[in-house]
């Protein structure tokens, strides 16, 4: 089989669109993947590490005013597709498949524009710009959250999938993970992650939290910064970080220290919250209130409602607030035992499968090899 996937910008798109490529490829052994993303997204560290060729396209998202840069991104749209389709036409793939962001609007376009089968996967309870802009084109629609359907009314197919990440984070090891990064096996394990470019809220309010944190000897934090804001965190803790606190720019083994954790405290992405839900990790969540139509409290709104984590809006963010329900809840074994079992209710750890089906079932249909 020929796989190209598309999608990026941030973690929360490149991580399922990785995913489902390894799926098809344990399916269908041989199966060629090609990643297609811009050049300025996180996908271009991220997809070489993973191991699977990239091209690169440039494109960039919509202001929301009517503006010259506005008429810069159709231009880049158009080519986009116009690059999009020569490389398309160039590899011929089965399926593409886009997991949204800007870039995976020039590609599914084009692709659905050749006649390619195209799949797009949606992360969020409230779909991005880029996959509703994509529905009507696109043969099949995955979401991950049930009730999602209703936000795709032109799309021609929706299946509920779940998030296909959440299939490869289920299988993790956390005790490796522990090791990896030196927590002893007698502590709880605090994971701190603002998303996959981090958060400065957060980390402002985790800088005013260390040493609270730091004085509780029977917890190990491990606070991932984000990549960009590393520097400024590491001069700002100076010599104040304490012995039993990592702090690191970027983890690149997120499902094995994620399985290993006890709490998750950090933002709402839906890429995240597929892979908590699916270990059956408590969370902490902090919603962005700067993404579309604030999703991300949506997100983290199913999951408060259901028992499996505590909502903490911006606003009301300090690092007394943080520090305090943290510590409160690692206080409350029976509380974060409940939280567990609430979040793996909430978890689809067969995600890959479920939208590897879907989409073989479109390949038939279209009577495409596989
Ligand atoms: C600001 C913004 O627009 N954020 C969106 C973006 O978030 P973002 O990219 O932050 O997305 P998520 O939190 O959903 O996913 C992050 C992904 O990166 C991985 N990771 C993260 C940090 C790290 O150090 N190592 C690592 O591997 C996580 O395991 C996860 O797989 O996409 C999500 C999914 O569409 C949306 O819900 C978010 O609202």
């Amino acid at each position: 089989m020929r796989l190209v996937v598309t999608g990026g910008g941030t973690g929360g798109h490149i991580f399922p669109a990785l995913a489902f490529a390894r799926e098809a490829q344990r399916r269908v052994p041989g199966t060629e993947v090609l990643y297609i993303g811009s050049a300025r997204g996180l996908e271009t560290g991220i997809v070489e590490k993973a191991g699977f060729p990239f091209f690169a396209i440039e494109i960039s998202g919509f202001r929301r005013q009517l503006s010259w840069e506005n008429v810069k991104t159709v231009w880049r749209f158009l080519k986009g597709v116009h690059a999009a389709k020569r490389t398309l036409r160039a590899f011929s793939p089965d399926v593409v498949l886009g997991t949204g962001g800007y870039v995976a609007g020039p590609v599914v376009f084009a692709a659905s524009r050749l006649g390619i089968p195209t799949v797009i996967h949606e992360q969020n309870v409230v779909p991005g710009l880029t996959n509703r802009f994509l529905a009507r084109f696109a043969d099949l629609v995955a979401v991950s959250f049930p009730g999602t359907e209703a936000a795709f009314p032109r799309a021609r197919r929706v299946v509920v999938t779940g998030n296909p990440r959440a299939t490869e984070v289920a299988s993790a090891d956390g005790e490796k993970g522990r090791r990896l990064l030196g927590v002893p096996a007698d502590k709880r394990l605090i994971l701190v992650v603002g998303g996959s470019r981090g958060a400065r809220p957060i980390n402002e309010a985790m800088l005013g939290a260390l040493d609270r944190l730091g004085r509780r000897g029977d917890l190990h934090v491990v606070y991932v910064t984000g990549e960009v804001h590393y520097k400024t965190v590491r001069a700002a803790a100076g010599d104040r970080v304490p012995p039993n606190v990592t702090l690191l720019p970027f983890l690149y083994d997120m499902p094995d220290v994620l399985a290993g954790a006890d709490l998750f405290v950090g933002r709402a992405g839906a890429t995240t919250l597929a892979e908590i839900t699916a270990l059956g990790v408590p969370s902490v969540l902090i919603p962005s209130p700067y993404v579309t139509n604030n999703h991300q409290e949506k997100n983290a709104r199913r999951l408060e409602a259901e028992g499996a984590a505590v909502v903490l809006r911006e606003a009301e963010l300090t690092p007394e607030r943080l520090a305090e329900t943290v510590l409160a809840l690692c206080a409350n074994p029976e509380r974060l035992l409940a939280m567990r079992a609430a979040a793996r209710r909430l978890g689809i750890p067969d995600a890959a499968a479920r939208l590897w089906t879907a989409v073989e079932a479109l390949l038939a249909e279209r009577g495409r090899k596989r």
